[in-house]
C-alpha cells in the first residue's frame, strides 16, 4: 500500500521492517497524553543497529512545554547511546491524511543526518516515505556551525600572515 509519492526515499528497509516500525509508532500512539489537544501522536525509530525506540506526545498545563512523539523517540534512543538512524515512523488517528512532523521535529531530525527515511502513516497502515532532507530543505544543520568555525580560521590566518 505503498504511497507513489515517495521522494527521496533511502534504500534497505524491507516492508517487513517497515511494518514492524509503523506497527510500534500506533502502539506508542495508545500512551499519548494529550488532554488538551486530544491528538494522539506516536513515533518508532530504528537505529543502524536495528534497535527500536518509541515515544508519544507528552503535553502540559503549560502548554509550551509539550513534546511532540518524534522528539520522544528520538531523545530516549539518543539518551541510550544510538545516534545513527535508518528511519522513523510516525502514527496518528488521522484517517484520510499522513501525519506529518511540525517544524521543531523536522530540525530536530536533520540535526542527526539528512539521508533517513520518515514514514508518514495512517492508522490502516499505509504510508508515505519522505528523506529527512526533503522535508527540511535549505536547512541550518551542525554542518553550518563547522563551516563558521572554519571560516573563521581561515580569517585568523590570513592576519596572521599579513
Ligand atoms: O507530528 C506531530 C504533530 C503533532 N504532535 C502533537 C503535539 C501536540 O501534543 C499535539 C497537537 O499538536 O500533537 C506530535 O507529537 N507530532
Ligand atoms: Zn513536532
Amino acid at each position: 500500500m505503498e504511497d507513489t509519492r515517495n521522494q527521496n526515499m533511502q534504500p534497505g528497509l524491507e516492508d517487513r521492517v517497515v511494518k514492524a516500525l509503523i506497527q510500534r509508532s500506533q502502539k506508542a500512539k495508545d500512551f499519548a497524553y494529550c488532554p488538551y489537544s486530544k491528538f494522539r501522536v506516536g513515533a518508532a525509530v530504528l537505529t543502524v543497529d536495528g534497535s527500536f525506540f518509541t515515544g508519544c506526545n507528552v503535553e502540559n498545563a503549560a502548554s509550551n512545554l509539550g513534546i511532540c512523539a518524534e522528539r520522544v523517540a528520538l531523545s530516549k534512543a539518543v539518551s541510550e547511546g544510538h545516534q545513527r538512524f535508518k528511519a522513523i515512523a510516525i502514527a496518528s488517528d488521522l484517517k484520510d491524511d499522513f501525519i506529518s512532523p511540525c517544524g521543531g521535529c523536522r530540525q530536530f531530525l536533520i540535526e542527526f543526518g539528512s539521508q533517513w527515511n520518515v514514514y508518514l502513516t495512517k492508522p490502516d497502515g499505509s504510508h508515505r516515505c519522505m528523506a529527512v532532507e526533503a522535508l527540511l530543505p535549505a536547512a541550518f544543520t551542525p554542518e553550518d556551525i563547522q563551516k563558521e568555525k572554519k571560516e573563521e580560521e581561515k580569517a585568523q590566518s590570513v592576519e596572521h600572515n599579513s
